[in-house]
């Protein structure tokens, strides 16, 4: 048996395809000393039972981009490596059955177009060609992606791990990690078993990449990796007689796929209830094993499938399989650096497409041990997205029984997950559920998302089109721009950052000017060294030494990790306050007399200009309140002590009543704000995003000496743009913008759509998006003929660089 170092500079843990992708990937870059440690046999997890589609098509276009890759990496592997993959590209089918699947189809290959994803729709009588055995009667669309495949998922991850130690790797089998030491916030160490004997590895770097042990590993260093396993079925046929290779085929809407492989048909399901498995946890010896058969769990599939492939009623089944999955409460997998631990690493819960996502995630966390920053955003499964309470087993258990369908479920927007409900709660939730209110969950909190009139249905209907509370959205819309609208916010994640040196340390992170009066609001980013956004926040000064950072809610885990790791030696403390705080925000031309009507304070321009934040009394309590607006009007967020937010609420909504007060929703929150051409972060600006190219070059204050992203924005500043944010309005108002659809200047598709809504008083859909300006004037970018393609259908769009309403923010500063 060979000896284990005692040193390395990164320890993997978890031989599974991820594990493998990931150590193949740093020795690809150069690392030496990579150790990876399997605790059984290379790919015995879940690995060596996976389906193997590698398909290009997801939800985004860097989750594209890393599906893509892993399709042109493993066409590669057999030839550097000698171990036969099985890989081919036998293309693959996806079919739609319903009308509204039909949009979504459409729209995916659509965006999948406009990230150079080969894609055709064909036609039932194409589908047949293609794929003989099916029947195609109630067939209402279908797409072709040629250059998709399949492969022996247990093959790859060897060839990877050989292309791993031909370049140095050494990979153990039978090997516990029992222990993650860590000395002031970094990894230093891990301790293992093998057998009876026991070692120590010092190293500043370790990955997990335990697959479904990925949770109980993580938390015995204190990281957070939320995933819980779901037993996943599939039976395979016997041999079929004359059976040439065939393309995958998905049919979500009967939640099956059908891989054909050597003569026999895999049938696999994505059925809308999972069956979580050991949820308390994995059995200690569990190596290549497989869960017992549960046929009538999975008959509603067979039943189907026996109608949609024929044949399948004559072929005998061979095999019966039931396997665990780990899936995650979102169906995205967790990446990145784990934001409790410095030299930890997470590349894990893979939601049943670990094949062919392991290739991508591998690279693009290689990439980010070793420069410090991911290839491009990856923010939809940066594992820092995840909040500590979603590690709790019963949401877990509760969510992916949810999850795992949702694979194969509609994708409609805004669509609401069902499962794991009511957990972070405002203190208004009951006054707002009270008055119609119909919720939608981020982070895990209950947000009103629009507000239900009076004997309306309190639920999502889904559509592509206008869904049931379009014309709810119209209303709180116009109480915003023509009224007075009360949203809540408490959502917002809120960091406080005290000490001697917190001037200091915010003016070193953030692109604006911290040293600012006490009360001053700054809206500004936290840039990484190419000028990408890393956050967008508002920065209160409350005193001396004191600020109020306010974030989004989903980022709240992810910018207190961003803000720790470069502190330094600053004497700073950085403190999470979200919960002490609700936020009520008035917002509207009336919200002044509003306010005026509930507090003696003064609350002219003058006194209480934009920009500004102070403490005012309302009703018989104490706010701060704070002069901004994300929906482009005048308005104030008031600050309110939790346990007096209530009191504030009751307080307005009682005063406003002459005014015409309306309760909004998020809905309406976003529909002002895109056409005010306000930034959404995670869309429209993200790490990728340079911020010059962003359009928020006013944030920032290069006279400052230094700051992360300086060099970045000065050298953009000289170099010129390579891109610009604009804002689109569909020319035909009835057509929709959601997110991801190609944008096409002069007949080319250039770009695709950041972020979609509906501008209601625009009347149009608008959509955020850049397109490339190197060497172009701003009028020579915008001297163009411009279409945006939804679903397939291109349509002409206006295109500006200032907002399409009120460009010179008139409204609010009044
Ligand atoms: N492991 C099953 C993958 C299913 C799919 O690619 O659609």
């Amino acid at each position: 048996m060979n000896a284990l170092p005692t040193q390395a500079r990164a320890v993997i843990v978890g031989g599974g395809i991820a594990g493998c992708s990931v150590a193949y990937h740093l020795t690809k870059l150069g690392w030496k000393d990579v150790v990876l440690l399997e605790r059984k046999r290379l790919t015995s997890g879940t690995t060596w039972h996976a389906a193997g589609l590698i398909a290009q098509l997801r939800a985004s276009k860097n989750m594209t981009r890393l599906a893509k890759y892993s399709q042109e990496l493993y066409g590669e592997l057999e030839a550097e490596t000698g171990i036969a993959t099985g890989f081919r590209r036998c293309g693959s089918i996806t079919m739609a059955l319903t009308e509204a699947r039909r949009e979504e189809v459409l729209r995916q290959a659509s965006m999948a177009r406009s990230f150079g994803v080969e894609v055709h729709e064909v036609s039932d009588a194409e589908v047949r060609e293609l794929y003989p055995h099916v029947n195609t009667e109630d067939m209402t669309a279908a797409v072709h992606l040629p250059l998709d495949g399949q492969g022996d998922p247990a093959n790859i991850a060897l060839s990877l791990a050989k292309g791993a130690r031909q370049r140095g790797a050494q990979v153990f089998e039978g090997v516990e990690v029992t222990g993650v030491d860590q000395d002031r916030g970094r990894v230093t160490a891990i301790h293992w078993r093998r057998g009876d004997e026991t070692g120590t590895i010092t190293t500043p770097n370790v990955v997990n990449c335990g697959g479904m042990w990925a949770r109980d590993f993580g938390k015995m260093a204190g990281v957070n990796v939320p995933l819980q396993a779901c037993e996943h079925f599939y039976i395979v046929t016997e041999n079929i007689a004359g059976m040439t290779q065939l393309p995958v085929l998905r049919v979500p809407d009967e939640c099956a796929y059908y891989k054909e492989d050597a003569g026999k048909i895999l049938l696999g399901a994505f059925e809308p209830v999972a069956k979580p498995w050991a949820v308390d946890g994995i059995p200690a010896d569990f190596e290549f094993d497989q869960l017992p058969e549960d046929f009538d769990h999975f008959e509603p599939i067979l039943e189907q499938a026996v109608s949609r492939v024929p044949m399948l009623a004559e072929a005998g089944i061979h095999t019966f399989f039931n396997g665990p999955e780990s899936f995650t409460p979102d169906d995205a997998y967790h990446l990145g650096p784990a934001p409790e631990l410095d030299g930890y690493y997470v590349c894990a819960g893979f939601n049943s497409i670990g094949i062919q996502s392991s290739g991508g995630a591998g690279m693009a966390l290689a990439h980010w041990m070793d420069t410090g920053l991911p290839p491009f955003d990856i923010g939809d499964v940066d594992i820092a997205r995840m909040q500590p309470f979603q590690r709790n087993k019963r949401y877990l258990k509760e969510r992916v029984s949810e999850t795992l369908g949702l694979l194969y479920a509609d994708h409609f927007p805004y669509r609401q997950k069902a499962t794991s409900r009511g957990i972070r709660r405002s203190p208004l939730h009951n006054l707002l559920a009270e008055n119609g209110a119909v919720f939608g969950e981020f982070a895990g909190w209950e947000r009103a998302n629009w507000f239900a009139n009076e004997g309306q249905e309190r639920e999502y209907r889904y559509d592509w089109g206008r869904q049931n509370w379009f014309d709810n959205q119209k209303a709180e819309h116009d109480a915003i721009r023509n009224g007075v609208g009360l949203y809540d916010m408490s959502s917002f994640g809120k960091i406080k950052v005290e000490g001697p040196d917190a001037e200091a340390f915010l003016n070193h992170v953030c692109g604006g000017d911290m040293s600012v009066p006490v009360g001053k609001i700054v809206y500004t980013q936290m840039l990484n060294v190419n000028g990408g956004i890393e956050a967008d926040i508002t920065v209160t000064r409350l005193s001396e030494t004191s600020y109020i950072v306010v974030t989004p809610a989903a980022t709240l885990v992810r910018d207190m990790a961003w803000m720790r790791r470069h502190v330094g030696d600053r004497f700073v403390v950085l403190t999470d306050m979200t919960s002490a705080e609700a936020v009520i925000c008035v917002m509207g031309p009336k919200s002044r007399d509003l306010l005026k009507a509930v507090s003696p304070d003064d609350w002219s321009n003058e006194v209480h200009p934009f920009g500004k934040a102070r403490e005012v009394e309302i009703g018989m309590t104490l706010a701060r309140a704070h002069r901004v607006t994300y929906v482009g009007e005048l308005g104030w967020e008031l600050y309110v002590p939790t346990d007096q937010a209530a009191h504030v609420f009751e307080v307005l909504w009682q005063a406003g009543a002459p005014l015409g007060l309306k309760l909004c929703g998020l809905h309406m929150m976003d529909s002002c704000r895109i056409e005010k051409g306000f930034r959404h972060f995670g869309h429209d600006i993200t790490g990728e995003d340079h911020v010059l190219e962003a359009g928020l070059g006013f944030a920032v204050k290069t006279a400052k000496p230094d700051f992360i992203g300086r060099d970045a924005v000065l050298s953009r500043k000289e170099g010129g743009l390579q891109m610009r944010m604009l804002q689109f309005q569909l020319t035909d108002p009835d057509k929709m913008l959601f997110h991801a659809e190609p944008i096409l200047r002069d007949g080319e598709i250039v770009s695709y759509v950041t972020s979609g809504n509906y501008g209601h008083t625009l009347g149009g859909a608008i959509g955020m998006g850049y397109v490339p300006c190197a060497g172009q004037s701003v009028a020579e970018v915008l001297d163009s003929t411009y279409q945006i393609e939804v679903a397939g259908e291109r349509v002409t769009a206006t295109a500006s660089l200032k907002p399409l309403y009120d460009p010179k923010s008139e409204r609010v500063k009044v």
